[in-house]
């Protein structure tokens, strides 16, 4: 995939989304996590680029929300499903899922929900999922007891370029290389020439270790399974308590994982530990040593009786002859004892074994007090033992990161796989908590909906009333006033956004006809100036013109320009027939209610010619039926009556009914108690409704 072709991806875009690993594949599964991993792309705007690589590949012209209230939808419809994930990753990946008019991109998200609404939301699955994050990428390694060795100038770059955490240094002939080996514990020479040569020290020569770069810098795989160790754990589990194939042996992965502290570095090695534990205790024991050999002298001399001729005081004195031959002389066997007891000590503190012999000679034969170690000594075993720790450590992890890079991909699989799970399963709970079903998404115009109940009314699910409505063509909802107008606008609005995001529906039964463009009018706070009025008239103008041209467009197999694409998501490519669906609620408050109805009347006749499917909800039902030159069907929710001065509203819409308002109840509520109405008041009153 061309990235400069997805929708939204300019020259700086593409620059950025090129140095993810793979931006193509990220495009492709709408992966908006790893696409806001590009440098300066944020989750929104990943989510929307990702959005832009799904039109692309289904020739989506985009647009279908084309208004306020709709796109409101949209993202009300979003929050249902967000509100249902555990992971960041799956609310984000959510977003991705958009209403689109192109029935591909429609089917392709509906076999996805229809498999995702098998699955079984288990609380012990969410609980799980809920340490699963998307694989991170290691920050920068820098190893610094290894280099590579070059005697060329040109491998020495390639050599920089291809392994960046080791330093790279060139040397002329072994005895520079020997140099580098004295300096690191370990060297990698590059170059075939150095093979044979006999140079003390960890040397290896290696001319393909630019190939196989994690031969020379193991660390590359560890730091990256240290970095999401815990990432791959959950989703382990995830595998485990959700029963799911895993595409790899999860013990052996697991055990593994165990094997790698959280810097990277190889844990549960006793032969490792020994010599870490000998290098870092070395001063420390050494110390410990003496005084072990001092304490063990100082009782024997003090508990000594040494007895000295006066010759032999006079011949020290003249001699200048120190203590120590005297030591030497009367206590050799004390000094001896003294001297091994801080051996056995030193080689017994470190756990010491192929090095015990430097050990030993750390404490010298010849008789002195205090003891003293010889710092020589000690430096070279410091030396030996280090040495020993860092080759053994990078045989560890040398071994560690070859199992491990075996399961990389499989551990990559395993992480996306417990991800995917969420998004599935926000489906899922969503599917359950509103009892959805499938929608039906056909080619024919009109919405018709059964036992449909809107997750985003006021009042708590379980009491929200069934409501079954159907219209095909343009139609008016009248009805008594909180009867209910607004929510089945609302109701017939989710429905058609999730039907045509390929998502299941909070209806018993549903049919949609499929759109291309939503067009979804919110009530007007009270009357507009004149301004305001004028543009308003404008937008329904350019929305009937915008319907007519594309019909004549489609007609003509010309393509139309009409450009609907407030958000955001690009240009209507319009050169196919564009249905669309009007949804307006109570028009009429924008002027006074005589021009309200001629007005309203005109744009529903209009919207008819050109087969739009329009509701339209009115208090002035009856006027906008007079106003009209063509007959416009009235549907009405109606009150059963009155109860304890409270209306009874039967919630479903009354096909071809013009329903009472309120203040029409009320009178008749009057005029039917003969007691109130003796002059006949409320009953003339009432002959005016009719
Ligand atoms: N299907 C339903 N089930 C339960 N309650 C409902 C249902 N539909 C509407 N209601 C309740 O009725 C209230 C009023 O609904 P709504 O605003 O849709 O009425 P309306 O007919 O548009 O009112 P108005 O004529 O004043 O604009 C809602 O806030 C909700 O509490």
């Amino acid at each position: 995939m061309e990235l400069e072709s997805v929708p939204g991806v300019g020259a700086k875009t593409a620059a950025a989304l090129r140095e993810l690993d793979d931006p193509e594949a990220a495009l492709r599964d709408g992966d908006v996590a790893s696409l806001a991993r590009a440098p300066g792309i944020s989750e929104g705007r990943a989510a929307r680029i990702a959005r832009g690589a799904i039109r692309a590949e289904h020739d989506d012209p985009g647009g279908f929300t084309a208004t306020k209230r709709a796109r409101e939808i949209h993202e009300d419809a979003l929050a249902l499903l967000t509100d249902r994930t555990v992971t960041d990753y799956a609310a984000k990946r959510l977003e991705t899922i958009y209403p689109s008019g192109v029935r591909s991109r429609i089917e392709e998200v509906r076999s996805f929900a229809e498999s995702a609404m098998a699955r079984e939301p288990d609380p012990a699955v969410l609980d799980a999922l809920s340490a699963v994050e998307p694989l991170a990428q290691p920050g920068d390694v820098r190893v610094r007891d290894r280099c590579l060795a070059t005697r060329d100038a040109e491998r020495y770059a390639d050599a920089q370029a291809a392994i960046p955490e080791v330093s790279v240094e060139v040397v002329d002939d072994a005895r520079q290389l020997a140099e580098l080996a004295r300096s690191y514990s370990t060297v990698v020479a590059l170059d075939e020439a150095f093979a044979g040569v006999d140079i003390e020290g960890d040397v290896r020569v290696e001319p393909n270790a630019l190939e196989e770069p994690e031969s020379v810098v193991p660390e590359r795989v560890l730091t990256f399974f240290a970095r999401n160790r815990d990432r791959i754990r959950a989703a382990a589990e995830v595998h485990c308590v959700a029963d799911l194939d895993a595409p790899c042996d999860l013990e052996t992965l697991l055990s593994a994982l165990d094997q790698l502290d959280e810097d990277g570095s190889v844990t549960g090695d006793e032969e490792l530990d020994r010599l870490t534990t000998a290098v870092d205790d070395l001063d420390a024991a050494v110390s410990t040593a003496e005084s072990v050999a001092n304490d063990h002298l100082r009782e024997a001399i003090e508990e000594q009786d040494v007895t000295i001729e006066g010759t032999d005081l006079l011949s020290l004195v003249e001699r200048g002859a120190g203590v120590d031959s005297l030591l030497q002389r009367e206590l050799a066997d004390e000094y001896a004892a003294a001297v091994e007891k801080a051996r056995d000590h030193l080689v017994d503190a470190l756990a010491l074994r192929d090095m015990e012999a430097t050990a030993r000679r750390a404490f010298p034969d010849e008789p002195a007090y205090p003891v003293e170690h010889s710092e020589d000594v000690v430096a070279r075993l410091r030396e030996e033992l280090t040495a020993a720790r860092d080759q053994r450590a990078t045989r560890r992890k040398q071994e560690l990161a070859d199992d491990l890079a075996e399961m990389r991909e499989a551990a990559a699989a395993l992480v996306d796989a417990a991800l995917e799970l969420d998004v599935e399963l926000a489906i899922a709970r969503f599917a359950d908590d509103f009892d959805c079903t499938m929608p039906e998404v056909t080619e024919s115009e009109g919405v018709a909906i059964e036992g449909g109940r809107s997750p985003l009314l006021d009042v708590p699910f379980d009491e929200v009333e069934p409501v079954d409505y159907a219209v095909e063509g343009v139609t008016v909802l009248s009805g008594v006033n909180s009867g209910g107008k607004t929510s089945t606008l609302d109701l017939v609005a989710l429905v058609t956004t999730l039907a045509h995001m390929g998502l299941p529906v909070p209806a018993a039964s549903a049919r949609i006809g499929r759109i291309s463009e939503f067009h979804y009018h919110a009530k007007t706070q009270g009357t507009l100036d004149a301004g305001a009025f004028e543009a308003t008239l404008r937008e329904f103008g350019d929305l009937v013109a915008d319907v007519d041209h594309r019909s004549a467009a489609a007609a003509d197999g010309a393509p139309a320009d009409g450009d609907a694409t407030a958000d955001g998501d690009g240009p209507a490519a319009g050169t196919d027939d564009r249905p669309v669906m009007v949804l307006v609620d109570e028009l009429e408050s924008i002027t006074e209610p005589g021009a309200s109805a001629k007005i309203m009347a005109g744009i529903l006749e209009a919207l008819g010619e050109r087969q739009a499917t329009a509701i339209f909800v009115s208090h002035l039902a009856r006027d906008i039926r007079e106003a009209a030159e063509t007959d416009i069907s009235i549907d009405g929710i109606e009150a059963k009556g009155l109860k304890d001065g409270e209306l009874r509203v039967e919630r479903s819409p009354v096909k071809g009914k013009l329903a009472r308002s309120t203040p029409e109840l009320i009178v008749e509520k009057l005029a039917d108690d003969g007691a109130d109405d003796a002059d006949g008041f409320y009953s003339d009153l009432l002959g005016k409704f009719e």
